[in-house]
């Protein structure tokens, strides 16, 4: 546990960053890597905790991963060499670890039990049981298999037609996974088209998979061949910075290498609404995904409406747009954002407090929040609620604030950017 006092910085942001690896694409690699036979190698991978959670689940069921600089070396010898953990499988803070586990374990032959942190431990998992169990799935657990501690008796699953009734990027993929495994095609149905990164990545192992952006089929039981993945700088770690550059006065700030997958650019789309002045340069596809550099630089903001279709595609952000919110003229309103009840925090209550007590105008709603602009951020002391977003928020809120902001623990930052406060310190000249 460490507190942190920020100062208030009385200059621009100037300077170049390349941002982390995607946690999300970073959880998928491995998972991919593992299961398919041959060396993946992962370029660019994001070292942040939570992608180390999936890291240590496949050693324990023995598969060989080690580090090379940057890059992450898996040494995959098929699903059918995976070995039974002889010890609980620790999911830590992470979300995406345990959902995207669960339904692979559900389809491997043998038994498993996981658990997870405080903040874990209290996250909905029957979005991923329910389906799990329609398929075949033998699980239990916590609040009747709701909730973590959970036990696995893995086994042969059955294909599935199956309609999301979350917007949710891990529970398509939980049964994507599952699907992998099981007999016949599963086919995911979405209403609201959340993150590809399952489906991209699924086609760069050759498995037998299709989609059209709202349904996806995948056939069970075919062998996926190892490629190699280059991980796009992670948007949602960008954002901090692009909030940053867009709210410090004189400031220009350029994100290198930047994922631009269009499930995942929700915020550039309501910058541009806000008036940002934000350019997207050098774009190009690697692997599947888009990429490309941003140049971010201060200018005047106007409120906007955040609802409906573009929730799931800046879901990670709403933090940070929310601070962005309180510097634009007029009133932003975000609606549709239930989900954020359920993340590491009850992200709407977190924002909402830490933000009024560092003196902004805004009130939470069931779905989401309204933001009043403008108003001075005088600074406080905040918790961060254990939670990597909110504690990075509080520390770009500092940037602009008068008085110092004190934030009781600022740990929580290294589940998803080890080096936020190198890459801050880089640009505050
Ligand atoms: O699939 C993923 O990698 C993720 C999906 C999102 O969660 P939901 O699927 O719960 O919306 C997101 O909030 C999370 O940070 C990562
Ligand atoms: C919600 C998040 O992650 P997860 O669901 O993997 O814990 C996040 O990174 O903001």
């Amino acid at each position: 546990m460490s507190k942190l006092v920020l100062s208030p910085s009385p200059n621009p942001l100037k300077g170049t960053i390349e941002v982390p690896g995607d946690k999300s694409i970073s959880h998928r690699a491995v998972i991919f890597g593992s299961l398919a036979e041959g060396v993946t190698k992962v370029t660019h991978f994001l070292d942040g905790e939570d992608c180390m959670r999936t890291v240590h689940a496949f050693q324990t069921m023995g598969v060989n991963i080690k580090r090379e600089g940057d890059s992450l070396i898996i040494d995959g010898k098929g699903i059918a060499a995976l070995e039974e953990p002889d010890q609980p499988l620790y999911f830590g803070n992470s979300g995406t670890t345990s959902r995207l586990m669960i339904g692979l374990l559900a389809g491997l032959p043998f038994f498993t039990a996981s658990w997870g942190d405080p903040s874990l431990s209290k996250r909905p998992m029957d979005r991923v049981v329910n389906p799990l169990r329609d398929m075949g799935a033998i699980i239990d657990g916590r609040e009747k298999g709701s909730k973590l501690p959970l036990s696995i008796r893995g086994t042969r699953l059955q294909s599935i037609d199956y309609t999301l009734p979350v917007k949710s990027a891990q529970v398509k993929s939980a049964v994507l996974f599952a699907g992998l495994l099981a007999d016949g095609v599963t086919k995911v149905r979405e209403l609201t088209q959340t993150r590809n990164h399952t489906e991209n990545m699924l086609k760069a192992f050759q498995a037998d998979i299709t989609t059209d952006g709202n349904t996806t089929e995948i056939t069970g039981r075919k062998a996926l061949k190892a490629t190699n993945i280059y991980v796009p700088g992670d948007i949602s770690s960008a954002a901090f910075f692009i909030a940053a550059a867009a709210i410090v006065p004189e400031s220009q700030v350029v994100l290198k290498n930047v994922g631009l997958n269009g499930t995942r650019t929700g915020i550039l789309d309501v910058l541009k609404k806000m008036g940002a002045d934000m350019e997207v340069s050098n774009q190009k596809e690697v692997g599947g995904e888009m990429i490309g550099d941003l140049t971010v630089k201060h200018t005047e903001l106007q409120g906007v409406k955040i609802k409906g279709d573009i929730i799931p595609r800046l879901i990670d952000e709403i933090p940070i747009i929310a601070l962005l919110a309180t510097q634009a003229e007029g009133t932003t309103v975000i609606k549709d954002a239930e989900e954020l009840r359920v993340k590491e925090t009850d992200r709407i209550a977190a924002v909402t407090e830490v933000l009024s007590s560092l003196g902004a105008d805004i009130e939470a709603t069931e779905d989401g929040m309204v933001i009043k602009g403008r108003a001075k951020i005088t600074g406080g002391e905040v918790s961060a609620y254990n939670d990597h977003r909110i504690a990075m928020m509080g520390a770009i809120a500092s940037l602009i604030s008068e008085e110092e902001v004190t934030i009781d623990d600022d740990s929580s930052i290294a589940i998803s950017y080890p080096n936020f406060f190198e890459d801050l310190n880089s640009v505050i000249n």
